[in-house]
């Protein structure tokens, strides 16, 4: 399927006002998507359907589902996309908006260091107006500037339109294997500079990591966990740790995303009182923004070499199931002309709330560039 037709489906779909998502993974070249043929909202408490997933922050609010069997599915091949760059402008932020974060900021942290709370994400929304909203321009854009993220696009008539390019991976599971990575701790990208971690950045993306660890141990026979690398993300820096395990059989999706969603990377801990913290102090509803999205329980075709000697048939098949889900952030959602973009941080006993502020400013750059 040549490019163009591939989005001019997509673009149809979106006139007839009909449920889809395009989306790419990070370091491939291959755009999915998914269309589904009616408008009906499909949802799953089980995950146990098969087909693709956007799920809240807040998970007694069910998760909607593309289901597979009510979808057509297409994806192409290509390295970038034909799409005119955009002029940067200047983001001058607003300074209301500023003085809210910062209060609510230093609530979190004199809550941290009178209570058990340890760390808690606070965020807020940057409201822009649009001056070309078409989401499958911005989509484009996308795919073109952030190769490490998986890039989306999502859309259901009942719900509404939700763009990103999240670097975090909740987890995946191929077959028995569970690959999840812990990822926290921000600080602006600088060509040729080298990073200085600070304390706080470190035990903050560790808060994560020992969550994650324990978290899934039960539904695990064996774990693996990298050491702490720095990734970019757009113009920023992360701290990352890969976490690599084995599940046992009876282990069930739902009880492994019952488990980590969501994590300390995008909640805090201990996860009832942060997000109870959450709740009750952030000054908008965060819906699907700190929720996640991805393939769900996907049949996927391997081939496998014996490398025995003397067999003849030395190539067989395997049928895996994987789903592979990403944390929703670095997201925005589109409303009439406007564009709501979700930007948030760790927030733990060592934080500065001016810093804090900051680090929303720089995380809102991502989706600000290309709209
Ligand atoms: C909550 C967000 O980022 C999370 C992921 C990476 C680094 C983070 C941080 O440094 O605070 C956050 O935990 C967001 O981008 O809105």
């Amino acid at each position: 399927m040549s490019s163009s037709s591939f989005f001019e489906a997509i673009e149809q779909q979106y006139a007839l006002n009909l449920p889809f998502v395009v989306y790419s993974r990070p370091i491939n070249s291959v755009i999915k998507c998914w269309l589904q043929q009616d408008d009906e909202l499909y949802k799953t408490e089980t995950f146990t359907e098969s087909g693709f997933v956007f799920a809240p922050f807040n998970l007694e609010e069910k998760s909607i589902l593309f289901p597979k069997e009510f979808c057509s599915y297409s994806e192409i091949n290509i390295d970038a996309l034909d799409i005119e760059i955009i002029e940067s402008t200047q983001n001058i932020p607003n300074e209301n908006d500023k003085l809210q974060h910062i209060e609510l900021v230093s609530k979190g942290i004199d809550n941290i260091k009178t209570k058990d709370l340890k760390k808690v994400v606070l965020s807020r929304c940057v409201t822009k107006s649009l001056q070309n909203s078409n989401p499958i321009t911005i989509f484009k854009r996308l795919f073109n500037a952030y190769k490490n993220a998986m890039v989306y696009c999502w859309f259901h008539p009942k719900v509404g339109l939700w763009i990103g390019a999240t670097p975090e991976l909740l987890f995946k599971v191929e077959g028995k294997r569970l690959t999840t990575i812990s990822l926290a701790g921000t600080q602006a990208f600088k060509e040729n500079e080298t990073v200085n971690w600070t304390t706080k950045e470190v035990e903050e993306q560790q808060i994560v990591t020992d969550y994650i660890t324990k978290e899934i141990t039960p539904f695990t026979k064996m774990i693996n966990v990298s050491d702490v690398d720095t990734v970019r993300a757009g113009n920023l820096l992360h701290l990352k740790t890969r976490i690599i395990s084995v599940i046992k059989d009876k282990a069930k999706l739902k009880s492994i995303i019952d488990a980590l969603h969501p994590t300390p990377a995008v909640c805090g801990f201990p996860k009832v009182d942060a997000k109870d913290f959450i709740l009750q102090h952030e000054n908008y509803n965060r819906e699907f923004y700190t929720g996640f999205l991805g393939e769900l329980n996907l049949k996927q075709n391997t081939t496998r070499n014996t490398n025995r000697r003397n067999v003849e048939n030395n190539a067989y098949a395997v049928v895996k199931t994987q789903s592979n889900f990403y944390v929703n952030l670095r997201c925005m959602q589109l409303k009439a002309s406007s564009a709501h973009i979700y930007v948030g941080g760790g927030i733990t006993k060592d934080s500065n709330p001016e810093k804090e502020w900051e680090e929303t400013v720089n995380k809102a750059e991502t989706m600000l560039k290309v709209i």
